[in-house]
Protein backbone atom coordinates (compact mmCIF):
# COMPACT_ATOMS: atom_id res chain seq x y z
CA UNK A 1 0.00 0.00 0.00
CA UNK A 2 1.44 3.53 -0.87
CA UNK A 3 1.52 6.05 2.62
CA UNK A 4 -1.20 8.27 3.11
CA UNK A 5 0.57 11.63 3.96
CA UNK A 6 -0.49 15.04 3.70
CA UNK A 7 2.83 16.82 1.96
CA UNK A 8 1.58 20.45 3.69
CA UNK A 9 1.76 18.94 7.19
CA UNK A 10 5.65 17.92 6.68
CA UNK A 11 8.50 19.53 8.48
CA UNK A 12 10.13 19.84 4.76
CA UNK A 13 7.16 21.72 3.61
CA UNK A 14 7.71 24.89 6.03
CA UNK A 15 11.28 24.47 5.39
CA UNK A 16 10.33 25.45 1.67
CA UNK A 17 8.15 28.03 2.76
CA UNK A 18 10.69 29.57 4.21
CA UNK A 19 13.14 29.14 1.36
CA UNK A 20 10.42 30.55 -1.22
CA UNK A 21 10.51 33.41 0.70
CA UNK A 22 14.26 34.29 0.74
CA UNK A 23 14.74 33.01 -3.19
CA UNK A 24 11.91 34.83 -4.35
CA UNK A 25 14.19 37.88 -3.97
CA UNK A 26 17.32 36.13 -5.12
CA UNK A 27 18.38 36.05 -8.87
CA UNK A 28 19.05 33.18 -10.49
CA UNK A 29 21.65 34.18 -11.97
CA UNK A 30 23.26 35.82 -8.80
CA UNK A 31 23.12 31.55 -7.76
CA UNK A 32 25.30 31.22 -10.69
CA UNK A 33 28.12 33.86 -9.82
CA UNK A 34 28.07 32.91 -6.46
CA UNK A 35 29.44 29.23 -7.30
CA UNK A 36 31.06 28.20 -10.25
CA UNK A 37 30.33 25.18 -10.11
CA UNK A 38 26.45 25.41 -10.18
CA UNK A 39 26.29 23.13 -13.34
CA UNK A 40 27.93 20.35 -11.62
CA UNK A 41 26.29 20.44 -8.67
CA UNK A 42 23.21 20.81 -10.19
CA UNK A 43 22.85 18.26 -13.04
CA UNK A 44 23.40 14.71 -14.09
CA UNK A 45 24.06 12.15 -16.67
CA UNK A 46 22.08 9.30 -17.25
CA UNK A 47 23.77 7.10 -19.82
CA UNK A 48 24.19 9.55 -22.89
CA UNK A 49 21.75 12.15 -21.40
CA UNK A 50 22.48 15.20 -19.95
CA UNK A 51 20.25 16.70 -17.42
CA UNK A 52 20.39 20.05 -16.40
CA UNK A 53 18.53 21.12 -13.70
CA UNK A 54 20.78 24.00 -12.55
CA UNK A 55 18.74 26.99 -14.06
CA UNK A 56 16.44 26.56 -11.16
CA UNK A 57 15.29 28.39 -8.80
CA UNK A 58 16.95 26.33 -5.83
CA UNK A 59 19.96 26.67 -3.73
CA UNK A 60 21.70 23.59 -1.67
CA UNK A 61 19.20 24.01 1.44
CA UNK A 62 16.13 24.17 -1.08
CA UNK A 63 17.36 21.11 -2.78
CA UNK A 64 18.15 19.28 0.82
CA UNK A 65 14.60 20.15 1.70
CA UNK A 66 12.77 18.90 -1.26
CA UNK A 67 14.83 15.50 -0.81
CA UNK A 68 13.41 15.57 3.07
CA UNK A 69 9.80 16.29 1.50
CA UNK A 70 10.79 13.13 -0.48
CA UNK A 71 11.60 10.85 2.55
CA UNK A 72 8.96 12.05 4.93
CA UNK A 73 6.70 11.15 2.42
CA UNK A 74 8.12 7.58 2.58
CA UNK A 75 9.00 7.50 -1.45
CA UNK A 76 11.20 5.43 -1.02
CA UNK A 77 9.20 2.27 0.10
CA UNK A 78 6.24 3.92 -2.69
CA UNK A 79 8.58 3.53 -5.69
CA UNK A 80 8.98 -0.36 -3.83
CA UNK A 81 5.24 -0.94 -3.82
CA UNK A 82 4.74 -0.20 -7.01
CA UNK A 83 8.01 -2.19 -8.73
CA UNK A 84 7.30 -4.79 -6.45
CA UNK A 85 3.37 -5.46 -8.08
CA UNK A 86 1.34 -4.27 -5.02
CA UNK A 87 -2.30 -3.13 -5.43
CA UNK A 88 -1.15 0.28 -5.41
CA UNK A 89 -4.18 1.22 -8.15
CA UNK A 90 -6.51 1.39 -5.08
CA UNK A 91 -9.58 2.06 -6.61
CA UNK A 92 -9.29 -0.62 -9.26
CA UNK A 93 -7.85 -3.04 -7.45
CA UNK A 94 -4.74 -3.44 -9.62
CA UNK A 95 -1.37 -3.94 -9.58
CA UNK A 96 0.86 -1.02 -11.88
CA UNK A 97 3.10 -3.07 -13.93
CA UNK A 98 4.73 -1.46 -16.89
CA UNK A 99 7.39 -2.01 -15.74
CA UNK A 100 7.56 -5.46 -16.06
CA UNK A 101 6.96 -5.53 -19.67
CA UNK A 102 10.54 -3.32 -19.68
CA UNK A 103 12.16 -6.64 -17.91
CA UNK A 104 14.31 -8.95 -20.32
CA UNK A 105 13.40 -12.04 -20.59
CA UNK A 106 14.47 -14.57 -17.33
CA UNK A 107 14.10 -11.23 -14.85
CA UNK A 108 11.40 -12.65 -12.72
CA UNK A 109 8.67 -10.60 -11.73
CA UNK A 110 5.87 -11.13 -9.46
CA UNK A 111 2.15 -10.20 -9.07
CA UNK A 112 0.26 -12.52 -6.18
CA UNK A 113 3.22 -14.67 -5.74
CA UNK A 114 3.26 -15.56 -9.53
CA UNK A 115 6.63 -15.00 -11.83
CA UNK A 116 4.65 -13.41 -15.01
CA UNK A 117 7.96 -12.42 -17.06
CA UNK A 118 7.35 -15.63 -18.83
CA UNK A 119 3.85 -14.70 -20.12
CA UNK A 120 5.28 -11.07 -21.20
CA UNK A 121 7.51 -12.87 -23.13
CA UNK A 122 4.93 -15.21 -24.74
CA UNK A 123 3.98 -12.13 -26.58
CA UNK A 124 6.95 -10.39 -27.07
CA UNK A 125 8.13 -13.43 -29.10
CA UNK A 126 4.66 -13.37 -30.62
CA UNK A 127 4.91 -9.71 -31.63
CA UNK A 128 8.79 -10.46 -33.12
CA UNK A 129 7.70 -13.29 -35.25
CA UNK A 130 4.75 -11.21 -36.55
CA UNK A 131 6.97 -8.18 -37.50
CA UNK A 132 9.30 -9.82 -39.18
CA UNK A 133 6.76 -12.15 -40.95
CA UNK A 134 4.92 -8.83 -42.19
CA UNK A 135 8.28 -7.05 -43.13
CA UNK A 136 9.42 -9.54 -45.49
CA UNK A 137 6.46 -10.11 -46.96
CA UNK A 138 5.74 -13.68 -45.81
CA UNK A 139 2.77 -12.30 -43.94
CA UNK A 140 0.64 -12.06 -47.19
CA UNK A 141 -3.11 -10.75 -47.98
CA UNK A 142 -6.34 -11.93 -49.46
CA UNK A 143 -4.46 -11.22 -52.94
CA UNK A 144 -1.59 -12.99 -52.14
CA UNK A 145 0.48 -9.45 -52.08
CA UNK A 146 2.62 -8.60 -48.81
CA UNK A 147 1.36 -5.90 -46.72
CA UNK A 148 2.15 -2.64 -47.55
CA UNK A 149 0.40 -0.12 -45.04
CA UNK A 150 -0.48 -0.72 -41.19
CA UNK A 151 -3.57 1.35 -39.55
CA UNK A 152 -3.61 1.53 -36.01
CA UNK A 153 -6.84 1.89 -35.25
CA UNK A 154 -7.12 3.59 -31.20
CA UNK A 155 -7.45 6.67 -29.32
CA UNK A 156 -5.93 7.34 -25.69
CA UNK A 157 -3.22 5.49 -24.39
CA UNK A 158 -4.21 2.77 -27.62
CA UNK A 159 -2.79 5.75 -29.76
CA UNK A 160 -0.82 8.61 -28.50
CA UNK A 161 2.41 6.20 -27.29
CA UNK A 162 2.58 4.25 -30.47
CA UNK A 163 1.86 7.80 -32.24
CA UNK A 164 4.52 9.70 -30.38
CA UNK A 165 7.33 7.13 -30.99
CA UNK A 166 6.80 6.15 -34.35
CA UNK A 167 7.22 9.63 -35.28
CA UNK A 168 9.93 10.42 -33.14
CA UNK A 169 11.86 7.29 -34.59
CA UNK A 170 11.05 8.25 -37.88
CA UNK A 171 14.72 7.83 -39.14
CA UNK A 172 14.52 3.98 -38.11
CA UNK A 173 11.44 3.16 -39.96
CA UNK A 174 10.96 0.10 -41.90
CA UNK A 175 9.78 -0.77 -45.65
CA UNK A 176 5.89 0.05 -43.46
CA UNK A 177 3.81 2.67 -44.03
CA UNK A 178 1.90 3.16 -40.40
CA UNK A 179 -1.18 5.43 -40.34
CA UNK A 180 -3.57 6.11 -37.09
CA UNK A 181 -6.90 6.35 -36.57
CA UNK A 182 -8.44 7.56 -33.28
CA UNK A 183 -11.31 10.29 -33.87
CA UNK A 184 -14.34 9.47 -33.94
CA UNK A 185 -15.21 12.27 -36.46
CA UNK A 186 -15.71 10.06 -39.71
CA UNK A 187 -13.09 12.21 -41.71
CA UNK A 188 -9.93 10.90 -39.47
CA UNK A 189 -10.87 7.24 -41.10
CA UNK A 190 -12.08 8.52 -44.72
CA UNK A 191 -9.18 10.53 -44.94
CA UNK A 192 -7.22 7.41 -44.43
CA UNK A 193 -8.44 5.09 -46.36
CA UNK A 194 -8.73 7.35 -49.19
CA UNK A 195 -5.15 6.57 -49.75
CA UNK A 196 -4.72 3.06 -49.02
CA UNK A 197 -5.69 -0.54 -50.93
CA UNK A 198 -7.67 -2.94 -49.06
CA UNK A 199 -5.23 -5.69 -50.29
CA UNK A 200 -2.12 -4.35 -48.76
CA UNK A 201 -3.18 -2.89 -45.56
CA UNK A 202 -3.49 -4.80 -42.47
CA UNK A 203 -5.75 -3.01 -39.55
CA UNK A 204 -4.30 -3.18 -35.81
CA UNK A 205 -7.12 -2.71 -33.90
CA UNK A 206 -5.92 -1.36 -30.35
CA UNK A 207 -8.04 -1.35 -27.51
CA UNK A 208 -7.32 -2.60 -23.69
CA UNK A 209 -10.68 -2.65 -23.14
CA UNK A 210 -12.41 -3.58 -27.18
CA UNK A 211 -15.20 -1.27 -25.66
CA UNK A 212 -13.89 1.91 -26.30
CA UNK A 213 -16.70 3.53 -28.73
CA UNK A 214 -14.67 5.78 -30.90
CA UNK A 215 -12.49 2.91 -31.76
CA UNK A 216 -15.19 0.22 -32.28
CA UNK A 217 -16.93 2.25 -34.55
CA UNK A 218 -13.77 2.99 -36.79
CA UNK A 219 -12.91 -0.80 -36.43
CA UNK A 220 -16.55 -1.72 -38.32
CA UNK A 221 -15.95 0.99 -40.59
CA UNK A 222 -12.45 -0.80 -41.74
CA UNK A 223 -14.13 -3.96 -41.52
CA UNK A 224 -16.95 -2.77 -43.86
CA UNK A 225 -14.46 -1.25 -46.23
CA UNK A 226 -12.33 -3.83 -46.19
CA UNK A 227 -14.88 -6.49 -46.98
CA UNK A 228 -16.47 -4.33 -49.68
CA UNK A 229 -13.28 -4.70 -51.58
CA UNK A 230 -12.47 -8.69 -50.00
CA UNK A 231 -15.72 -9.78 -50.46
CA UNK A 232 -15.14 -12.44 -48.59
CA UNK A 233 -15.07 -12.85 -44.03
CA UNK A 234 -12.39 -15.63 -44.38
CA UNK A 235 -10.01 -12.99 -45.59
CA UNK A 236 -10.00 -10.53 -42.48
CA UNK A 237 -7.51 -13.04 -40.00
CA UNK A 238 -5.34 -11.80 -42.75
CA UNK A 239 -5.69 -8.24 -42.42
CA UNK A 240 -7.67 -7.51 -38.87
CA UNK A 241 -5.55 -8.27 -35.57
CA UNK A 242 -6.06 -6.93 -31.92
CA UNK A 243 -4.19 -5.68 -29.59
CA UNK A 244 -6.28 -6.04 -26.51
CA UNK A 245 -6.87 -7.56 -23.13
CA UNK A 246 -10.51 -8.54 -23.47
CA UNK A 247 -10.35 -11.87 -25.56
CA UNK A 248 -14.10 -12.04 -25.56
CA UNK A 249 -14.95 -9.04 -27.59
CA UNK A 250 -12.23 -9.74 -29.32
CA UNK A 251 -13.99 -12.81 -30.72
CA UNK A 252 -17.15 -10.84 -31.08
CA UNK A 253 -15.44 -8.68 -33.37
CA UNK A 254 -14.39 -11.63 -35.71
CA UNK A 255 -11.03 -11.59 -35.15
CA UNK A 256 -9.58 -14.84 -34.24
CA UNK A 257 -7.74 -15.05 -31.11
CA UNK A 258 -4.29 -16.64 -32.81
CA UNK A 259 -3.94 -12.98 -33.92
CA UNK A 260 -4.86 -11.42 -30.60
CA UNK A 261 -1.88 -9.87 -28.90
CA UNK A 262 -3.07 -9.44 -25.54
CA UNK A 263 -2.14 -7.40 -22.71
CA UNK A 264 -3.37 -7.27 -18.94
CA UNK A 265 -5.68 -4.77 -16.34
CA UNK A 266 -2.02 -3.86 -14.33
CA UNK A 267 -0.82 -2.12 -17.81
CA UNK A 268 -2.50 1.54 -17.75
CA UNK A 269 -3.57 2.41 -21.13
CA UNK A 270 -1.49 6.01 -20.87
CA UNK A 271 1.52 3.61 -19.89
CA UNK A 272 0.96 1.05 -22.56
CA UNK A 273 3.08 1.45 -25.65
CA UNK A 274 5.51 -0.82 -24.05
CA UNK A 275 2.76 -3.74 -23.92
CA UNK A 276 1.06 -5.15 -27.43
CA UNK A 277 -0.05 -2.02 -28.08
CA UNK A 278 3.20 -1.06 -29.36
CA UNK A 279 2.87 -3.70 -31.96
CA UNK A 280 2.60 -0.45 -34.47
CA UNK A 281 6.05 0.54 -32.72
CA UNK A 282 7.84 -2.48 -33.49
CA UNK A 283 6.22 -2.74 -37.08
CA UNK A 284 7.51 0.98 -37.44
CA UNK A 285 11.31 0.76 -36.74
CA UNK A 286 11.47 -3.52 -36.67
CA UNK A 287 11.47 -5.46 -33.51
CA UNK A 288 14.84 -5.11 -32.58
CA UNK A 289 14.42 -1.41 -32.26
CA UNK A 290 11.21 -1.79 -30.50
CA UNK A 291 13.04 -3.29 -28.11
CA UNK A 292 15.95 -1.22 -27.47
CA UNK A 293 13.00 1.14 -26.43
CA UNK A 294 12.50 -1.29 -23.30
CA UNK A 295 15.71 -1.69 -22.80
CA UNK A 296 16.12 2.21 -22.40
CA UNK A 297 13.00 2.11 -20.03
CA UNK A 298 14.36 -0.80 -18.37
CA UNK A 299 17.67 0.92 -17.28
CA UNK A 300 15.69 4.10 -16.45
CA UNK A 301 13.63 1.76 -13.81
CA UNK A 302 16.73 0.60 -12.28
CA UNK A 303 17.99 3.77 -11.98
CA UNK A 304 14.28 4.87 -9.94
CA UNK A 305 15.12 1.63 -8.06
CA UNK A 306 18.21 1.91 -7.07
CA UNK A 307 19.73 5.41 -7.07
CA UNK A 308 19.92 7.60 -4.49
CA UNK A 309 17.21 10.40 -4.39
CA UNK A 310 19.23 13.33 -4.48
CA UNK A 311 21.07 11.38 -7.61
CA UNK A 312 17.75 10.19 -9.17
CA UNK A 313 16.76 11.99 -12.25
CA UNK A 314 12.98 11.20 -12.00
CA UNK A 315 12.80 12.17 -8.68
CA UNK A 316 14.56 15.70 -9.28
CA UNK A 317 12.26 16.65 -11.89
CA UNK A 318 8.90 15.45 -9.91
CA UNK A 319 9.90 17.50 -6.59
CA UNK A 320 11.32 20.41 -8.97
CA UNK A 321 7.91 20.59 -10.08
CA UNK A 322 6.57 20.35 -7.04
CA UNK A 323 8.41 23.27 -5.95
CA UNK A 324 6.37 25.44 -8.38
CA UNK A 325 3.23 24.22 -8.41
CA UNK A 326 2.86 23.85 -4.93
CA UNK A 327 5.58 27.05 -3.77
CA UNK A 328 5.32 29.25 -6.64
CA UNK A 329 2.28 28.80 -8.15
CA UNK A 330 2.83 27.63 -11.28
CA UNK A 331 -0.31 25.97 -12.96
CA UNK A 332 1.34 25.03 -16.13
CA UNK A 333 4.43 23.29 -17.19
CA UNK A 334 6.06 23.19 -20.78
CA UNK A 335 7.78 20.44 -22.83
CA UNK A 336 9.78 21.79 -25.64
CA UNK A 337 11.78 19.39 -27.89
CA UNK A 338 13.86 21.09 -30.05
CA UNK A 339 14.05 18.24 -32.53
CA UNK A 340 11.04 18.03 -34.79
CA UNK A 341 11.00 14.24 -34.49
CA UNK A 342 9.32 14.57 -31.41
CA UNK A 343 6.94 16.65 -32.47
CA UNK A 344 3.65 15.20 -30.29
CA UNK A 345 6.05 14.29 -26.63
CA UNK A 346 3.86 16.87 -25.33
CA UNK A 347 0.79 16.05 -26.72
CA UNK A 348 2.12 11.79 -25.62
CA UNK A 349 2.61 13.35 -21.92
CA UNK A 350 -0.65 15.45 -21.97
CA UNK A 351 -2.65 12.51 -21.28
CA UNK A 352 0.22 10.77 -19.22
CA UNK A 353 0.75 13.26 -16.76
CA UNK A 354 -3.03 14.92 -17.15
CA UNK A 355 -4.76 11.81 -17.32
CA UNK A 356 -2.44 10.65 -14.37
CA UNK A 357 -2.33 13.39 -11.96
CA UNK A 358 -5.51 15.43 -12.59
CA UNK A 359 -6.83 14.38 -9.30
CA UNK A 360 -8.63 16.51 -6.39
CA UNK A 361 -9.18 13.72 -3.84
CA UNK A 362 -6.50 12.39 -1.96
CA UNK A 363 -5.75 8.15 -0.99
CA UNK A 364 -7.83 8.82 1.80
CA UNK A 365 -11.01 9.98 0.00
CA UNK A 366 -10.78 13.56 1.13
CA UNK A 367 -10.87 16.43 -1.06
CA UNK A 368 -6.95 18.22 -1.58
CA UNK A 369 -6.27 22.00 0.07
CA UNK A 370 -2.94 22.45 -2.54
CA UNK A 371 -2.38 22.35 -6.10
CA UNK A 372 -2.03 18.77 -8.11
CA UNK A 373 -1.04 18.14 -11.72
CA UNK A 374 -0.32 21.14 -14.01
CA UNK A 375 -1.47 21.40 -17.56
CA UNK A 376 0.99 20.45 -19.57
CA UNK A 377 1.69 21.22 -22.88
CA UNK A 378 4.05 22.38 -25.78
CA UNK A 379 5.32 22.34 -29.12
CA UNK A 380 8.68 21.83 -30.65
CA UNK A 381 11.43 24.41 -30.82
CA UNK A 382 11.39 26.70 -32.78
CA UNK A 383 8.12 26.85 -33.95
CA UNK A 384 7.19 27.41 -30.18
CA UNK A 385 9.47 30.37 -30.17
CA UNK A 386 7.81 32.59 -32.64
CA UNK A 387 4.28 31.62 -30.92
CA UNK A 388 4.00 31.68 -27.56
CA UNK A 389 7.31 31.99 -25.83
CA UNK A 390 6.24 36.10 -25.48
CA UNK A 391 4.22 35.16 -22.74
CA UNK A 392 6.97 32.18 -21.22
CA UNK A 393 9.25 35.97 -21.37
CA UNK A 394 6.81 38.47 -20.54
CA UNK A 395 3.55 36.97 -19.53
CA UNK A 396 2.63 37.22 -15.74
CA UNK A 397 2.49 33.62 -14.90
CA UNK A 398 5.34 31.21 -14.12
CA UNK A 399 6.16 29.10 -16.69
CA UNK A 400 8.72 25.99 -16.01
CA UNK A 401 10.00 24.36 -18.90
CA UNK A 402 11.90 21.63 -20.34
CA UNK A 403 14.09 21.81 -23.33
CA UNK A 404 14.98 18.62 -24.78
CA UNK A 405 17.26 18.31 -27.80
CA UNK A 406 19.51 15.60 -29.52
CA UNK A 407 23.52 16.64 -29.61
CA UNK A 408 23.51 14.45 -33.08
CA UNK A 409 20.88 15.29 -35.52
CA UNK A 410 19.24 12.81 -38.04
CA UNK A 411 19.62 14.35 -41.18
CA UNK A 412 22.74 16.82 -40.99
CA UNK A 413 22.11 19.35 -43.77
CA UNK A 414 23.77 22.31 -43.81
CA UNK A 415 24.25 24.59 -40.79
CA UNK A 416 20.29 23.69 -39.57
CA UNK A 417 20.96 21.77 -36.57
CA UNK A 418 23.93 25.02 -35.20
CA UNK A 419 21.01 26.78 -36.29
CA UNK A 420 18.56 25.04 -34.24
CA UNK A 421 20.44 24.32 -31.07
CA UNK A 422 22.15 27.90 -30.63
CA UNK A 423 18.23 28.47 -30.41
CA UNK A 424 17.82 25.89 -27.57
CA UNK A 425 21.11 27.17 -25.93
CA UNK A 426 19.75 30.81 -26.38
CA UNK A 427 16.39 30.50 -24.77
CA UNK A 428 17.46 29.02 -21.58
CA UNK A 429 20.04 31.30 -20.87
CA UNK A 430 17.33 34.56 -21.75
CA UNK A 431 14.55 32.98 -19.60
CA UNK A 432 17.17 33.10 -16.77
CA UNK A 433 18.94 36.23 -16.85
CA UNK A 434 16.33 38.05 -18.79
CA UNK A 435 17.25 42.05 -19.59
CA UNK A 436 17.47 44.96 -16.94
CA UNK A 437 16.15 48.16 -17.44
CA UNK A 438 19.87 49.72 -17.25
CA UNK A 439 20.95 47.06 -20.40
CA UNK A 440 17.63 48.30 -22.08
CA UNK A 441 18.01 51.69 -21.64
CA UNK A 442 21.92 51.38 -22.52
CA UNK A 443 20.82 49.66 -26.19
CA UNK A 444 18.12 52.14 -27.01
CA UNK A 445 20.98 55.34 -26.21
CA UNK A 446 23.33 53.44 -28.88
CA UNK A 447 20.30 53.07 -31.39
CA UNK A 448 20.30 56.71 -31.18
CA UNK A 449 17.20 57.34 -29.24
CA UNK A 450 16.40 60.66 -27.50
CA UNK A 451 15.65 60.88 -23.73
CA UNK A 452 12.35 61.24 -24.20
CA UNK A 453 11.58 57.95 -27.01
CA UNK A 454 13.99 56.28 -24.91
CA UNK A 455 11.50 56.60 -21.50
CA UNK A 456 8.50 55.54 -23.44
CA UNK A 457 10.08 51.94 -24.59
CA UNK A 458 12.00 51.08 -22.01
CA UNK A 459 9.62 48.97 -19.44
CA UNK A 460 8.24 47.14 -22.77
CA UNK A 461 11.56 45.87 -23.82
CA UNK A 462 12.71 44.70 -19.55
CA UNK A 463 12.53 41.08 -19.60
CA UNK A 464 12.56 39.99 -15.82
CA UNK A 465 14.26 36.71 -16.47
CA UNK A 466 14.60 33.95 -13.42
CA UNK A 467 12.47 31.67 -15.62
CA UNK A 468 13.14 28.24 -14.31
CA UNK A 469 14.36 25.43 -17.01
CA UNK A 470 15.63 22.03 -17.32
CA UNK A 471 17.61 21.25 -20.35
CA UNK A 472 17.90 18.28 -21.16
CA UNK A 473 20.31 17.25 -24.11
CA UNK A 474 20.88 13.82 -25.08
CA UNK A 475 23.83 12.44 -27.69
CA UNK A 476 21.11 11.22 -29.94
CA UNK A 477 17.82 10.41 -29.99
CA UNK A 478 17.43 6.75 -30.77
CA UNK A 479 15.39 3.65 -29.46
CA UNK A 480 17.70 3.21 -25.95
CA UNK A 481 17.43 6.69 -25.31
CA UNK A 482 13.65 7.41 -26.05
CA UNK A 483 12.93 4.41 -23.72
CA UNK A 484 14.89 6.27 -21.26
CA UNK A 485 13.05 9.52 -21.35
CA UNK A 486 9.66 8.12 -21.63
CA UNK A 487 10.26 6.31 -18.47
CA UNK A 488 11.76 9.10 -16.88
CA UNK A 489 8.62 11.53 -16.79
CA UNK A 490 6.25 7.98 -16.46
CA UNK A 491 8.31 8.46 -13.35
CA UNK A 492 8.44 11.78 -12.64
CA UNK A 493 4.28 11.68 -12.43
CA UNK A 494 4.14 8.32 -10.28
CA UNK A 495 6.56 10.53 -7.48
CA UNK A 496 4.29 13.08 -7.93
CA UNK A 497 1.39 11.56 -7.23
CA UNK A 498 3.08 9.76 -4.40
CA UNK A 499 3.51 13.29 -2.77
CA UNK A 500 0.11 14.50 -3.76
CA UNK A 501 -1.23 11.73 -2.09
CA UNK A 502 -3.79 11.34 -4.95
CA UNK A 503 -4.05 7.78 -6.92
CA UNK A 504 -1.99 8.21 -10.04
CA UNK A 505 -3.53 5.03 -11.81
CA UNK A 506 -6.82 5.72 -12.15
CA UNK A 507 -9.06 8.26 -14.69
CA UNK A 508 -12.65 8.34 -13.34
CA UNK A 509 -12.92 11.85 -14.87
CA UNK A 510 -13.16 10.26 -18.27
CA UNK A 511 -16.71 8.25 -17.66
CA UNK A 512 -19.13 11.13 -16.86
CA UNK A 513 -18.74 12.40 -20.73
CA UNK A 514 -18.90 9.11 -22.11
CA UNK A 515 -21.88 8.16 -19.83
CA UNK A 516 -23.86 11.20 -21.01
CA UNK A 517 -22.68 11.03 -24.85
CA UNK A 518 -24.43 6.98 -24.60
CA UNK A 519 -27.69 8.99 -22.64
CA UNK A 520 -27.37 11.68 -25.94
CA UNK A 521 -26.77 9.50 -28.50
CA UNK A 522 -30.58 7.83 -28.79
CA UNK A 523 -31.98 11.51 -28.70
CA UNK A 524 -30.22 12.10 -31.95
CA UNK A 525 -31.21 8.79 -33.89
CA UNK A 526 -34.85 10.76 -34.48
CA UNK A 527 -36.60 14.16 -35.06
CA UNK A 528 -38.08 14.65 -31.92
CA UNK A 529 -37.59 17.54 -30.16
CA UNK A 530 -35.30 16.85 -27.12
CA UNK A 531 -36.57 18.63 -23.83
CA UNK A 532 -34.62 16.53 -21.42
CA UNK A 533 -31.69 18.97 -20.56
CA UNK A 534 -30.88 22.27 -19.23
CA UNK A 535 -31.72 25.34 -21.86
CA UNK A 536 -28.96 25.08 -23.08
CA UNK A 537 -28.24 21.64 -24.02
CA UNK A 538 -31.68 20.96 -25.37
CA UNK A 539 -30.68 24.52 -27.55
CA UNK A 540 -28.19 22.86 -29.18
CA UNK A 541 -29.39 19.68 -29.60
CA UNK A 542 -32.47 21.23 -31.57
CA UNK A 543 -30.21 23.55 -33.56
CA UNK A 544 -28.30 20.46 -34.94
CA UNK A 545 -31.35 18.35 -35.66
CA UNK A 546 -32.17 21.29 -37.49
CA UNK A 547 -29.54 22.02 -39.48
CA UNK A 548 -27.79 18.49 -40.56
O1 LIG B 1 -7.58 1.14 -24.86
P1 LIG B 1 -9.00 1.49 -24.59
O2 LIG B 1 -9.66 0.53 -23.64
O3 LIG B 1 -9.77 1.59 -25.89
O4 LIG B 1 -9.04 2.89 -23.88
C1 LIG B 1 -8.61 4.06 -24.51
C2 LIG B 1 -8.57 5.24 -23.56
O5 LIG B 1 -9.87 5.44 -23.05
C3 LIG B 1 -10.00 6.59 -22.24
O6 LIG B 1 -11.29 6.83 -21.88
C4 LIG B 1 -9.11 6.51 -21.03
O7 LIG B 1 -9.59 5.58 -20.15
C5 LIG B 1 -7.70 6.21 -21.45
O8 LIG B 1 -6.89 5.96 -20.34
C6 LIG B 1 -7.62 5.07 -22.39
O9 LIG B 1 -6.29 4.97 -22.86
Amino acid sequence: MLPTINFTQTTAFQKLLEDKKRLESLPLKSLFHSDKNRQSTYSLYFQDILIDYSKNLIDADTFQHLIELAKECQLESAIKAQLSGELINQTEGRAVLHTALRKPKGEPQLLDGVNINAEIHQVREHMKEFTEQVISGTWKGYTQEAITDIVNIGIGGSDLGPVMVTEALKPYKTRLNVHFVSNVDGTHIAETLKKLNPATTLFLIASKTFTTQETMANAFTARAWFLDAAQDESAISKHFVALSTNKSQVEKFGIDSSNMFAFWDWVGGRYSLWSAIGLSISLSIGYDNFEALLEGAHDMDNHLAYTPLEKNAPVILALLGIWYINFWNAPTHAILPYDQYMHRFAAYFQQGDMESNGKSVDRAGNHVNYATGPVIWGEPGTNGQHAFYQLIHQGTQMIPADFIAPAQTHNPIGNHHTLLMSNFFAQTEALMNGKSLDTVIAELQKAGLNDEAIQKLAPFKVFEGNKPTNSILAKQINPKTLGALIAMYEHKIFVQGVIWNIFSYDQWGVELGKQLANSILPELENDQTVTSHDSSTNGLINQFKAWR
